[in-house]
């Protein structure tokens, strides 16, 4: 099983959006701003959701890697982080999923 961890992903985008020679793609995204890498991200999710209806297991590994960097970037730019994102999601474990859909049109 991969050691690596979403967290190890965060630091590295972290570290290279601020690099200013010309070396890193995460600094080019990041100067381009939020649009162009909201953008980026709806277009890894819409290749992550071609490769899975096509049953294309490689691809679905290869876009989701890509997805989730893109999803990293845009968090980066948001100020948004994983600890955050984790705490939400560890928020909702203690109820189901249709729980907390019933709980949204509710409330
Ligand atoms: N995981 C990734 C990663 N996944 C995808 N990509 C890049 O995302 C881009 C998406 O490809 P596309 O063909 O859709 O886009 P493009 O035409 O190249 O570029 P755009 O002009 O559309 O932005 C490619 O350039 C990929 O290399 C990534 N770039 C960086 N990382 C990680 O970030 C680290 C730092 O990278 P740098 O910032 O480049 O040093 C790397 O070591 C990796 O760990």
């Amino acid at each position: 099983m991969s050691q690596f961890t979403l967290a190890d992903l965060e630091r590295i985008v972290g570290e290279r959006a601020g690099v200013t020679d010309g070396s890193s793609y995460t600094a080019s995204l990041v100067a381009r701003g939020q649009l162009k890498a909201a953008q980026k991200l709806g277009e890894e999710a819409v290749e992550t959701v071609i490769a899975a209806v096509a049953g294309d297991h490689k691809g679905v590994v290869s876009e989701s890697a890509d997805l989730l960097y893109h999803l990293l970037v845009v968090w980066k730019i948001a100020g948004v982080s994983l600890d955050e994102v984790l705490g939400e999601l560890q928020r909702r474990t203690g109820q189901s999923g249709l729980e907390e859909k019933a709980g949204r049109s509710r409330g």
